[in-house]
């Protein structure tokens, strides 16, 4: 690739887009909504509260006949029935008497008011009241929350525990949203070992599977991590072919730049669907992106370092997650914050600098972390952050205002 001339961050992201279509949406359960964009505009097919119902346990009067009640001088009522919640068999009090009534069940018509059983003796046959209630006290009025027609959830929306909670009080038992995609994430390397298992004298566990999966489903993803494929273009060949079946997208590591046994590059070069070039960042230099199988699967084929495997996910695989998902923002934000040591980086490279974000009396800043490396992945996981250096800036002082992403922040 030395010859290639770089595609840029911005131009290698837009072609991505540009072969990504969101997943059709379709009614799901609601509890499977979890985290997902609604894909429908909600409105209440019903009122909420449903009914007019007592806010307390106590009996249900008129008010006119009460508004004499004191502790010296008690209203005496006849108790004409008893009314729980989900139990109403009383539908209308005749004037002059009381029901027992609990909290949450129908005020029955002609009823206006609660008065709660503190403020009585709690009668069976005849209730005594002993001070007066204000009109509707502890009725809880029909439509007083959601009315029928109103919008409950937006187009968009994600869909957390408070929206899920609301649709199901309405009735709703599904939700309209896209389902979450099926990343595929296969490693290649015969150096590469299982957590887990013995190592050799040049062998390194495999991390990358861990992490590209992780972030997948931190990302809303279903990630089906699979094991290690070794630097053979046939073996790679038979993996990728055996997953097609079960993937939205398919995500790979290693084996794209110049090295003698650069597995992915071998064995996908040929199929022509898939294009492989330098990439005007760092890390994160060597990319591929394309179509593979009868489906036109879309592959990322990212680099083996771990540090540029996972920015080019952060880059490329997190906006087309979120393309899928109908998701809004695609990219990542960024955030203004005051660097606080000098950083150089690379002339015609975006570069990306690991780090730390925090706030001080000064305001948001955030400090480099470790190297340039990106074999680096003790300081990347000590970092939260990713300085952006653009592609024309060789130096950024100390103290200059530069933009970041922060990595573990939702969006
Ligand atoms: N002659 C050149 N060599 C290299 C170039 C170049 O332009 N010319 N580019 C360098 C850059 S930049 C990168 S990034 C890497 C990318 O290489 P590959 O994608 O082919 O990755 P590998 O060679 O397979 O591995 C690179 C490195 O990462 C380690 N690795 C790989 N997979 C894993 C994993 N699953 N878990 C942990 N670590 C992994 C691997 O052992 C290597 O150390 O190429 C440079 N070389
Ligand atoms: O691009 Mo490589 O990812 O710089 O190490």
């Amino acid at each position: 690739m030395g010859g290639h001339p770089l595609t840029s961050v911005d131009d290698h992201r837009a072609r991505i887009l540009a072969a990504i279509e969101p997943l059709p949406d379709f009614p799901q359960p609601l509890m499977d909504a979890l985290g997902l964009a609604a894909a429908e505009d909600v409105v209440s097919p019903i009122d909420l509260p449903t009914f007019d119902n007592s806010g307390m346990d106590g009996y249900a009067v008129r008010l006119d006949d009460v508004t004499t009640a004191t502790a010296e001088a008690p209203v005496h009522l006849p108790v004409v029935g008893e009314i729980g919640a989900g139990q109403a068999g009383l539908l209308a009090l005749p004037p002059g008497t009381a029901a027992k009534i609990m909290t949450g069940a129908p005020v029955p018509a002609g009823a206006d008011t609660v008065v709660p059983y503190e403020w009585t003796d709690r009668g069976v046959a005849q209730v005594r009241i002993d001070q007066a209630p204000a009109l509707g006290q502890h009725v809880r009025p029909a439509g007083e929350d959601v009315a029928t027609g109103d919008m409950l959830v937006s187009h968009g929306t994600v869909l957390g525990p408070r929206h899920l909670g609301l649709l199901a009080a309405v009735g709703r038992a599904t939700v309209r949203s896209r389902p979450r995609p099926r990343v595929v994430i296969l490693s290649t390397g015969s150096e590469l070992r299982e957590p887990g298992t013995p190592l050799g004298h040049d062998s390194i566990y495999d991390g990358n599977s861990f992490l590209l999966a992780a972030a997948a489903r931190r990302a809303g993803a279903i990630a089906y991590r699979v094991g290690i494929v070794p630097d053979e273009p046939s073996a790679f060949l038979d993996a990728l072919h055996d997953q097609l079946v079960r993937a939205d997208l398919v995500v790979t590591s290693g084996g794209v730049s110049q090295g003698d046994f650069d597995v992915v590059k071998a064995a996908l070069s040929p199929l022509g669907t898939v294009w492989f070039g330098p990439v005007g960042m760092q890390p994160g230099k060597p990319q591929g992106f394309g179509h593979v199988g009868e489906d036109a699967t879309p592959i990322f084929t990212l680099p083996g370092n771990p540090v540029s495997s996972y920015i080019s996910f952060e880059q490329f695989v997190l906006p087309a997650i979120r393309t899928l998902m109908g998701r809004t923002p695609v990219t990542r934000p960024t955030v203004p914050a005051r660097l606080t040591h000098t950083i150089g980086s690379p002339a015609g490279r975006r570069q990306f600098v690991r780090a730390s974000y925090g706030v001080d009396a000064g305001g948001p800043y955030v400090s480099p972390v470790g190297g340039h490396g990106s074999h680096l992945i003790g300081d990347l996981a000590s970092s939260d952050a990713l300085v952006v250096v653009p592609e024309d800036v060789t130096e950024v002082a100390a103290g200059t205002q530069v933009q970041v992403l922060r990595l573990d922040e939702e969006f």
